[in-house]
């Protein structure tokens, strides 16, 4: 018998660093990583390459952001995992800290530095809950200014270069947005993308001479594709902003469109059914450059050295932890060192599959085979767990440690089988795919788990008697959705920080969160019914399914009385049920404590039901 209490700390073990941000000399490059067992910032010294803890906060770290002058950075903290973050001025080298802000109710979104590293622009819900407007500060004096304000949820994103605009990004849901060009000399804002239907408008980066952007989007497009945007020729009311594509695509562009410093050259990435690949374009000859392959895994937060020829990025795979990567056109390689304990060769490499459902579609999803095969039956049939990714607006990626996700790896290396499936309405398969799911339609995704069942069972992957389920926030929903919906098919479940109740959650959860979701899942006010109709909490009584619970006190995405009232239904109905409740935790469960408990009791949940 394995030792579970060793094995879980080397799967925790597996640290992730993500956010890279260099300094304006590019001799350091600041990351975010957890190797203390809690996100903070780091420091890469590219000179010496010797990385090391630079904050040292009793809370998490959301982000950093280096001064694009000064030696200083820009760090987010929240308490308790509730994401109500809070800005802080960190001085290099000395790591003394000043909080910019301290008003714990409020939420603050950083944007970016101005281009003279006097002041910073960033949002906040401080009007009110469920809005953000857009703020100025001068970090020396303190002074703050909104610049602009709406009934709305608005996220500043670029400072012009000339220093006298800002961009800024209008979440109308979460699947549909706009740019909006704000001069700060008070002239009024020009909505830059007028449009109809749906469009997402990512990671907008001006040119040096700013006159143009450059932008990922999915405006009259199922894909996101890089385009420019040009912002000199006079647009008229009620058009959008003249645009120019780069590059055709046939899956989504990703991670960012990083750009040198003298416009020559742009790098993103393009997400082929879940793996990252990299691209360099020139912007002068209009062509792709030739770029490095990778392993199969995913890059995130690209961004462009300010002194040479090399972009730096986040990226994650089956066998790589997150690490920082740099770039350029000619080579690829691993910057920092953030620790790996396991042995690369006992991870195992999922194989993508795509099964048929109810209505002829093919669903994508990723299947994982244990090493060791000694849990298997006498027909050779393996117990196995369905992961459902949340969103539902999410992709499941074949990475090895998303901080958020449970390991796969670690369920793997205990016997289990895993199919983690993208069943419809997750992202990366076209605007069409992703509303599959949409309000009336949840069920069609639920019968997907079902094909997936049908699958797994057909191709003599599984043991029909030990099928589990599990899965996170709206994942978690997904599970209970399954085992009311279809209760023979499941040995066991576990529910982490899920939606038991659509009424209760839309009711409570934050509001400023609370439209973009009425868009995906139906609104209070004209889907009350349909809400009612697909909430497992009213279907309990179909539940025979063992289910275990687990959810964060301090949660603002899924408040957590949704966990404790189907604990609750459950008990009263004396199905078995395992609950464990975090106090110190939100929606992500990010403390290295919290994980070595969680996640081995899921393990021996598992292992309790699907023997
Ligand atoms: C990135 S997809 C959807 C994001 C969505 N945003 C706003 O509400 C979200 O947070 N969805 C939640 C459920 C919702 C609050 C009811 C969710 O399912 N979260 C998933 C996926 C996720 C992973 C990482 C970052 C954001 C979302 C989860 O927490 O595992």
């Amino acid at each position: 018998m394995p030792n579970h209490s060793i094995d879980i700390l080397q799967y925790i073990l597996v640290r992730r660093a993500h956010g890279p941000s260099w300094s304006s000399d590019a001799s350091q490059l600041a990351f975010v990583a957890d190797t203390s067992g809690l996100d903070q910032a780091w420091l890469l010294d590219m000179q010496i390459r010797e990385q090391r803890q630079f904050t040292h906060f009793s809370e998490r770290v959301g982000l950093v952001a280096w001064s694009p002058c000064d030696q200083q950075l820009i760090v987010t903290v929240d308490v308790g995992g509730n994401e109500h973050d809070q800005l802080s001025l960190v001085q290099f080298p000395s790591g003394e800290v000043r909080a910019l802000t301290s008003l714990p109710g409020v939420i603050h979104h950083f944007g970016a530095w101005s281009p003279d590293g006097q002041s910073i622009c960033y949002s906040s819900n401080q009007r009110h809950q469920a809005f953000f407007d857009v703020w100025i500060m001068d970090i020396t004096t303190g002074e703050t200014r909104c610049v602009l304000e709406q009934d709305a949820s608005l996220m500043p994103v670029a400072w012009s270069p000339d220093g006298n605009m800002l961009l800024v990004t209008r979440l109308n849901t979460e699947l549909d947005q706009d740019l909006l060009l704000v001069p700060l000399n008070g002239a009024p804002p020009r909505l830059l993308t007028f449009h109809e239907g749906e469009a997402t408008y990512e990671y907008p980066t001006f040119a040096p001479d700013s006159q143009s952007l450059y932008v990922l989007t999915n405006y009259q497009r199922e894909f996101m594709a890089p385009v420019r945007l040009d912002l000199s020729s006079a647009t008229l009311p009620q058009t959008h902003t003249p645009l120019t594509l780069l590059a055709d695509t046939a899956w989504d562009a990703e991670a960012g469109i990083a750009m040198s410093p003298d416009g020559k050259m742009l790098a993103w990435a393009i997400n082929e059914n879940g793996c990252s690949r990299l691209v360099f374009y020139d912007t002068e000859s209009t062509q792709e450059l030739p770029a490095p392959a990778l392993p199969p895994g995913v890059v995130e937060g690209l961004q462009w050295s300010p002194q040479t020829d090399e972009v730096a990025f986040s990226f994650n795979s089956t066998r790589f932890n997150g690490n920082i990567w740099t770039a350029s056109p000619a080579q690829a390689q691993q910057a920092t060192g953030v620790p790996m304990e396991i042995e690369q060769s006992s991870l195992v490499e999922p194989e993508l599959i795509h099964y048929p459902t109810f209505d002829g579609r093919q669903i994508p999803a990723y299947f994982y085979r244990p090493q060791q095969t000694n849990r298997a039956n006498a027909s050779g049939q393996l117990p196995v767990i369905i992961f459902v990714h949340g969103g539902p607006e999410s992709q499941f990626r074949p990475l090895y440690a998303a901080p958020w996700m449970p390991p796969l790896q670690y369920y793997l290396h205990r016997g289990f089988a895993v199919l983690a499936p993208n069943v419809r309405g997750s992202r990366g398969y076209g605007k069409t795919y992703v509303h599959l799911d949409d309000v009336e339609r949840r069920p069609d995704s639920v019968a997907d788990l079902k094909a997936a069942v049908a699958w797994l069972v057909e191709h003599g992957k599984a043991d029909p008697k030990r099928i589990g389920i599990m899965g996170r926030s709206y994942g978690g929903y997904m599970v209970l959705a399954a085992i009311t919906s279809y209760p023979d098919l499941w040995a066991a479940a576990v529910d982490m920080v899920g939606i038991a109740n659509f009424v209760s959650f839309l009711e409570k959860t934050g509001p400023w969160r609370r439209a973009w979701r009425e868009a995906e899942y139906g609104s209070l006010a004209h889907h009350r019914n349909i809400l009612e109709q697909i909430s497992p909490i009213h279907a309990v009584d179909r539940i025979t399914a063992p289910l275990m619970v687990l959810h964060g006190a301090n949660d603002s995405r899924v408040p957590i009385n949704e966990a404790e009232h189907i604990v609750a239904a459950l008990r009263a109905r004396h199905v078995p049920v395992h609950y464990l409740r975090f106090e110190d935790e939100g929606h992500f469960m990010l403390r290295h404590t919290t994980q070595t408990t969680a996640y081995p009791a899921i393990g021996d949940w598992f292992e309790q039901y699907m023997p």
